[in-house]
């Protein structure tokens, strides 16, 4: 009986480590946002997102386009943003970290949208090596996480896709971090924050722009609030 379960048990990791996940691009890099700033991460970035924020600074990865399908080896040559991903399985996905030399202990999936699918084997595979995990989501899907993943949740209001925030993520959220231009934006942030009974989880304000306008804007509200500044690191520094 216990060599069938444990045959069992090797089948369903089998299962595991040849389930795929389309990928747009995979480095090692500083987090540079929220509350891991500072942190030497691998990041994993999902295609795909429909959730379509006019400011999003990761249009490439909103189509799944199937004649965009490149080699994993091709998509970690890419040296600039576009739109081809590869389909990578979670053992690839360890071993292309290996190859790479990678130091980084702290994984962050990120996309597009990466709760548009099941990323349980994922984390779970990863912990089980060691690293921790991170996903990056609006929110907007079922989260599908190991129970000690780090969730960050950038809640997306009357955008394009028509997509809205879920009760089940606000909850689920370890930090929540909004992007801001407008007292709008600030607006809806309190608005949300009040439907969803939020009252001791982080909260980022992260500045649409590098311009003074957006910056300022968060730093009087994060303030006047009692909130956290997030200000996109990297994109300061000048690294990915
Ligand atoms: C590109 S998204 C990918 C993950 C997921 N789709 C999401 O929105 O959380 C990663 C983070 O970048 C933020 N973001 C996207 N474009 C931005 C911009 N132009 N300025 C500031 N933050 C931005 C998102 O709100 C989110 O917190
Ligand atoms: N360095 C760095 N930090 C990040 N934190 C969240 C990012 C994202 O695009 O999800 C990101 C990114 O693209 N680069
Ligand atoms: S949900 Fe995230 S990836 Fe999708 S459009 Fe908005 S910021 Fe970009
Ligand atoms: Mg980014």
């Amino acid at each position: 009986m216990l060599l069938i379960l444990l045959q069992l048990d090797d089948k369903a990791k089998g299962k595991v480590s040849k389930l795929r996940y389309k990928i747009n691009e995979l480095f090692e890099t500083i987090q540079g946002e929220g509350s891991f700033t500072g942190q030497p991460s691998i990041f994993l970035r999902l295609q795909g997102c429909p959730v379509g924020c006019s400011w999003c600074d990761t249009k490439h990865t909103w189509e799944i386009n199937e004649t965009l399908l490149i080699p994993s080896t091709d998509m970690l040559a890419k040296r600039k943003e576009d739109d081809r991903w590869a389909n990578v399985s979670v053992d690839e996905i360890l071993e292309i970290f290996n190859a790479q030399g990678f130091q980084a202990k702290h994984i962050v999936i990120t996309g597009g949208e990466p709760c548009m699918v099941d990323l349980r084997p994922l984390c779970n595979a990863l912990e089980a090596k060691g690293f921790s995990c991170q996903v990056e989501t609006s929110g907007t899907f079922e989260i599908l996480v190991s129970e000690s993943c780090w969730v960050t949740v950038s809640p997306k209001v009357n955008m394009k896709g028509g997509y809205e925030i879920l009760t089940s993520a606000m909850q689920r959220a370890n930090e929540i971090k909004h992007p801001v231009a407008t007292e709008q934006h600030v607006d809806d942030l309190k608005a949300l924050l009040v439907k969803h009974s939020i009252e001791d989880t982080p909260v980022y304000l992260q500045p649409i722009s590098q311009k003074d306008r957006a910056t300022k804007l968060a730093i009087d509200t994060c303030i006047e609030n009692n909130w956290r500044l997030s200000v996109q690191v990297h994109k300061y520094i000048g690294i990915e």
